[in-house]
């Protein structure tokens, strides 16, 4: 049995990013992580930019400008050149001639009846002209390796004229559920049957975090199907989740078919509440973790443990679920000397302990959007005790 803290250095010690890449189209590569520093072939602004609708001027040490008569927008490929003292009308996101040294807003602006504008207030060289290359220049690096793909980052590429991105490819995942008792939604529910619940929670949580190439399959509660299964999954995939038979049971195969398979074990069982009977372990390049049924436990496990492998594998190298200190809004007291994670609602700096914990309860984790994490030696929270708080993804 390992603590959490060590079930978390397990797994940051032997999963890492797969190295495989991937050519994405830019609109496919939001929460991808790029594989080599993109560098830009042009300057961003690529040529100087009024950043105002208002006058371009030559500064000369009068308020008053002769105004030409040259109007500049957005898309136009001409620019007068200016004479110190003159002025031309412009609008944002227009290019501005190299003599033309400042523009002022219109709002600063009165246009007399003598072709010429008054401008009120100081102006100095330089105002409201985006410089080329301000953010950044032709053949700098724009983004750097390990950079998560946001929408901002997709959008920064696409101002600068990228179309595609090489990325670390996401790992592909396989999730197996064992047990004789499980039956699909929508099938009449006969005596001693439970609905399957957790192949389709992991999958779509997998889905919602980007990771497309995901498999589910079952198996009975049975050694030589549990057995071919798993060396299937663990041959094809990157990453193995398997659900259920993993606690001491004599019809929980899952441990003893990794065993025969020869994956090497790197931890079973954390001390922790809920998923003690947790298992991580690798064949080759595949990692596999193997979950414990209870519908709440998996995912706990899935969100501390399985996700932040995955984030690495998909090449966030240093990837670790952040916490946050909150006060607790109400009490809670804790059975037993394990560490608890609590299915909570964290709202205005506070957390709300749920009611209902057990590890076969999904409707109270439905309702939660974090996680709150009990230690071991604390038997009760009071209302206003600190508490660390793992926010939920999505
Ligand atoms: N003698 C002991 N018994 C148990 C221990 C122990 O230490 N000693 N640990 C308990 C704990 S804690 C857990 S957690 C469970 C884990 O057991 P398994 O991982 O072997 O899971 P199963 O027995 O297969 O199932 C547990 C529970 O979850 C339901 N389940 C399983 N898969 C699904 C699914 N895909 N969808 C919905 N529900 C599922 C299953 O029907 C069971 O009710 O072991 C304790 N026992
Ligand atoms: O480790 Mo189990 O998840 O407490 O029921």
């Amino acid at each position: 049995m390992v603590t959490i803290k060590e079930a978390i250095s397990l797994i940051e010690k032997h999963v890492g990013v797969t190295g495989d890449r991937t050519v994405e189209k830019l609109k496919n590569a939001v929460g991808k992580v790029i594989c080599q520093n993109v560098e830009s072939s042009i300057s961003m602004p690529p040529f100087r930019q009024s950043a105002m609708d208002g006058y371009a001027v030559f500064l000369h040490d009068n308020d008053e400008y002769v105004l030409l008569d040259e109007v500049v927008k957005a898309g136009d490929s001409h620019c007068p050149e200016l004479k110190p003292g003159q002025a031309f009308r412009i609008f944002t996101g227009a290019p501005v001639s190299v003599s033309a040294n400042a523009v002022v807003m219109q709002e600063r602006v009165a246009v007399t009846d003598k072709g010429t504008i008054k401008v009120s207030g100081p102006m100095k060289e330089g105002d409201n002209i985006r410089p080329v290359g301000e953010q950044v220049k032709a053949g700098e690096v724009a983004l750097k390796k390990g950079t998560l793909l946001t929408p901002a980052a997709i959008g920064f590429l696409a101002s600068l004229g990228v179309a595609e991105v090489e990325v670390f490819k996401k790992p592909s995942v396989a999730i197996v559920t064992t047990g004789n008792e499980l039956a699909e939604p929508g099938e009449l529910l006969g005596t001693g049957k439970v609905y399957e619940s957790n192949s389709v929670m992991l999958a779509v949580a997998l889905e919602s975090l980007g990771y497309e190439n995901v498999a589910v399959s079952k198996v009975p509660d049975d050694y030589g199907a549990t057995v071919r299964l798993l060396d299937e999954m663990i041959d094809r995939y990157d990453v193995v989740i398997a659900s259920g038979g993993i606690s001491v049971g004599d019809y929980d195969y899952v441990g003893k078919a990794l065993n025969t398979l020869g994956v090497k074990e790197h931890f079973y069982k954390v001390k922790q509440k809920p998923g003690k009977p947790l298992f991580f372990g690798s064949k080759g390049s595949t990692a596999v973790f193997a979950l414990p049924g209870n519908p709440a436990a998996a995912l706990t496990c899935f969100y501390i443990y399985v996700y932040p492998a995955l984030e690495r594998i998909s090449g966030l190298r240093d990837f670790r679920l952040e916490s946050v200190t909150m006060e607790a809004a109400n009490g809670f007291v804790k059975k037993g000397d394990r560490p608890q994670f609590l299915k909570a609602y964290a709202e205005g700096g506070k957390v709300r302990l749920l009611e209902g914990q057990s590890s076969a309860m999904l409707q109270t984790f439905a309702l939660a959007n974090a996680l709150a994490l009990v230690p071991a030696e604390q038997l009760r929270v009071e209302v206003g005790d600190k508490v660390e708080v793992f926010r939920l993804p999505g």
